[in-house]
């Protein structure tokens, strides 16, 4: 019997988007055939489950601060470049079932590209990074998410984050954040605005990711689960 995950792990409802204009992931709450899933504990996997989220991003944009923030709450003002990828995990019940967040934070600097790439496959989130007051690392998302695509089969939830909101004044905010939301329409991803320094929208942003990615991983389930009872009570005809 496992433990219950900490207070500000428990996810009863999905969180909402940063912005509702700037999601392709609507709808304002879990499915409903996964919450009576969950409720009447009709899940056929047995163990904990779970889904891995690969950050990525130009070289010093924020990335292990935001997943230092989230998972230790802590904030270092120092730069220390990540070699490789570093690996976190991070425990939840979503609509009271155990759930695991495996968050992969790859390096940005070119000569770790090649390590941090192998690591991109099988991924349920691509987190794509940029540093608010550097828009050069916006114009780089689409070349990080077009690799990250490459590695999955199956497209992954795709959020693209802008760090640093506590550098910039609210003026120079909005404009920015004019560029990023056109941005992430244009890479269907669901836009955030975080400051890993002041901890502003970390938490939310994570449990968001943890709860949609559940969603879709109890969906695809109880999918599953109803083609097998087709299959088994012979109304799905073969394929001759
Ligand atoms: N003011 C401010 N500085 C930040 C914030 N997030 C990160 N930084 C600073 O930005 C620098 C780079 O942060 P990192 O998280 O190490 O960057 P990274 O993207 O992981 O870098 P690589 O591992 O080399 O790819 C550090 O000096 C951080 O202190 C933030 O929210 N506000």
């Amino acid at each position: 019997m496992l433990d219950k995950a900490p207070n500000d792990r428990q996810i009863l409802k999905l969180p909402p988007a940063y912005m509702p204009s700037s999601t392709p992931y609507a709808g304002p709450d879990f499915r409903p055939e996964v919450k009576s899933a969950c409720i009447s504990n009709r899940l056929i996997t047995t163990g904990l489950k779970i889904s891995k989220v690969i950050v990525l991003g130009n070289v010093a944009v924020g990335k292990s601060c935001l997943v230092n923030r989230f998972c230790h709450s802590v904030f270092d003002q120092n730069y220390k470049a990540t070699i490789g990828v570093d690996f976190e995990v991070e425990r939840f019940d979503v609509l009271q079932v155990p759930f695991n967040l495996q968050i992969w934070d790859t390096a940005g600097q070119e000569r770790f590209k090649c390590i941090a790439s192998s690591y991109y496959r099988g991924a349920h989130a691509i987190v794509v990074v940029f540093d608010l007051t550097n828009l050069y690392s916006l114009s780089s998302c689409p070349a990080w998410l077009e690799d990250a695509l490459k590695a999955n089969t199956v497209r992954p939830l795709v959020f693209l984050v802008g760090t640093k909101r506590d550098l910039l004044s609210e003026a120079a905010y909005k404009h920015v954040e004019d560029q990023a939301t056109r941005m992430a329409r244009a890479l269907q991803a669901e836009y955030w605005c975080v400051s890993s320094k002041l901890g502003l929208n970390v938490d939310r942003f994570f449990n968001r990711i943890a709860a949609l990615t559940f969603n879709m991983s109890v969906l695809q389930e109880c999918q599953e689960i109803g083609q097998s009872k087709e299959i088994g009570s012979g109304l799905v005809s073969k394929s001759k």
